[in-house]
């Protein structure tokens, strides 16, 4: 393509540079080849400024960067731009042409995994091609390939929906983080909903405030969405009020749902062994549906799940009974053993505080005797969530034990003492495989364990290495000693 296909109308190019070809996209120096266009973005750590002389020493054809950015002096063609992250995210849309057909956004501090999940299950049961993006890696009907980011890079995010679409998907779900959202990786992706679970604290360590980080959700419903888009909204989440409300005055169509909700309405939900029935009313008719999660917030998630897919043509009467074959999400309330007296344990990826909370309310209906929890925090992000997951970790389970949980560059000990902190009566044990044998070890009938923090991860990053690690190993690690030995 050329520069001028690849700038369109976003900014103004000379004529003479507009028939330049353009090989490639690269927003890392690193990554430069001839012919390619380098996209020189001011960063947290650095400015890809610097880097422009190594770009075009690797050949770079032009440069996109920020107004104002100084520069060498370069021959070839610069384009500056007051949002530049925003421009490099249309052009690798252009450049790398295809999408799926029908795309989904789902925002929110929680839930966006389990409705992006869902929403893949729930499409495919109406016989589309159905793929989701996120945490978890890119899912496709074929397998699954994991990803570093929970939203790539535009770069990276366009090569792959490029890929997907000539592999025959058209439907696809996929997570827009707050940093996500912040940078603009996903402004280039053809919407035609988006979602909001709720929001509480998380990312205080990248947002300066918590409207700021509010702020970056809103825009996926400010900004992105394009007239004639819907938004999908729980209102019984917190601050879905106020997206329901930002939504609606920017014109665009509103699907509520939840307790509240306008479109699905939750009438109830009655615990059902492992699985819950809800009583759904849309437009006056009720459905009565067998959701086979543990766990309110896997309910309100399945309804988002639901009204992204009435959002993109679906229609209740073939959607709704579908929640009855969902899966949930590995490491998402996972019922990942039994103890020897029946004592079940789960798997949670819960890593906020409102998530914790939400996990072991979730699982107290089938406490007879005692909730137990194993938990800990991660190292080098927000710190402030230490004490308030401590606090929240005795105030809703009977015994908390304290453990590790990716304390990347920060020396362990210190982030068992914050939560510690604000946790009396709280066990630490550091080894995090110690701390799950030890917890199975003192099941008794009647009790529940719930495992937090890891889910579906598969490492615990301890410095910069990541050392193999998984929560569901551990866990039966433990049950087949237990049934050797006990
Ligand atoms: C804090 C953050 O989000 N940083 C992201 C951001 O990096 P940055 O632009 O600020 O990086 P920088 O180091 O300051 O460099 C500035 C520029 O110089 C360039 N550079 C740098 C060195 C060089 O030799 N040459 C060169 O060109 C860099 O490529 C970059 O474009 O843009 C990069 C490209 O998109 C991202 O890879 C990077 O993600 C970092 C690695 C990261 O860890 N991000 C996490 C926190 C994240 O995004 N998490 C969310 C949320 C997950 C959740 O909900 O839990 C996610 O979506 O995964
Ligand atoms: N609707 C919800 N309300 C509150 N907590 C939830 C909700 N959905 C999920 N959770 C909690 O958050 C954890 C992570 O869920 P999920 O992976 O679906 O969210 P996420 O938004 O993708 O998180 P992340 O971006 O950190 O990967 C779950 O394991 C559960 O503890």
């Amino acid at each position: 393509m050329t520069l001028g296909e690849l700038i369109g109308p976003e900014a103004r190019l000379p004529a003479r540079w507009a028939d330049l070809p353009i090989a490639g996209l690269a927003a890392d120096s690193r990554q430069v080849e001839p012919g390619y266009l380098f996209a020189a973005l001011p960063g947290v750590n650095t400015d890809g400024a610097r880097f422009v002389a190594a770009a075009l020493e690797r050949g770079a054809a032009a440069i996109l960067t920020a107004d104002g950015a100084t520069l060498p002096q370069t021959d070839v063609p610069v384009v500056t731009d007051t949002d530049p992250r925003r421009l490099l995210a249309l052009i690798a849309a252009r450049f790398y042409g295809l999408q799926p057909a029908t795309e989904v956004a789902v925002t929110g501090t929680n839930g966006k995994t389990s409705v992006a999940s869902s929403v893949r299950q729930l499409w495919a049961g109406q016989g589309f091609q159905a793929a989701s993006l996120g945490t978890v890696g890119v899912v496709t009907p074929t397998g699954t390939q994991t990803l570093r980011h929970t939203t790539p890079d535009p770069i990276e995010l366009h090569t792959l929906l490029a890929a997907l679409a000539r592999d025959g998907v058209t439907h696809l779900a996929l997570e827009a983080s707050s940093h996500g959202l912040q940078q603009r990786r996903i402004d280039g992706v053809h919407l035609a909903a988006g979602a909001f679970t709720n929001i509480s604290r998380d990312h205080m360590d990248y947002h300066a405030t918590f409207e700021d980080y509010f702020a970056q959700k809103l825009r996926l419903f400010r900004a992105l969405l394009p007239k004639g888009a819907v938004a999908v909204v729980d209102v019984d989440g917190e601050g879905g009020d106020r997206v329901a409300a930002e939504a609606r005055a920017r014109g665009l169509d509103v699907i509520t749902v939840g307790r509240a909700g306008e479109t699905f309405r939750l009438l109830s939900d009655e615990i059902d062994g492992f699985a819950q029935t809800l009583v759904i009313e849309h437009e006056g008719k009720r459905h009565e549906v067998r959701l086979p999660l543990v766990g309110g917030f896997q309910a309100s998630n399945a309804l988002v799940a639901a009204g992204l897919c009435l959002a993109t043509g679906g229609q209740a009467d073939d959607v709704l009974p579908l929640l009855a074959d969902l899966k949930g999400a590995r490491g998402r309330l996972d019922l990942a053993g039994t103890a020897k007296d029946g004592a079940p344990i789960f798997i949670d990826y819960a890593h906020t505080p409102d998530a914790l909370a939400k996990a072991l309310d979730a699982l107290r209906p089938y406490v007879e005797s005692r909730l137990l929890v194993v938990f800990g925090c991660g190292g080098d992000r927000d710190k402030g969530k230490r004490p308030q997951m401590g606090a929240a970790a005795v105030e809703k389970a009977d015994v908390a034990i304290v453990t590790d949980d990716n304390s990347r560059g920060e020396e362990p000990a210190q982030i068992r003492r914050e939560i510690l902190a604000a946790a009396p009566g709280a066990a630490e044990i550091g080894d995090r495989g110690e701390a799950i044998a030890q917890a199975i070890a003192m099941l008794r009938r009647g009790d529940v364990l719930l495992v937090a923090g890891k889910g579906h991860e598969t490492g615990q990053t301890v410095g910069t290495t990541v050392i193999p690690f998984s929560d569901h190993d551990a866990v039966s690690a433990a049950l087949g000693n237990e049934a050797k030995f006990g």
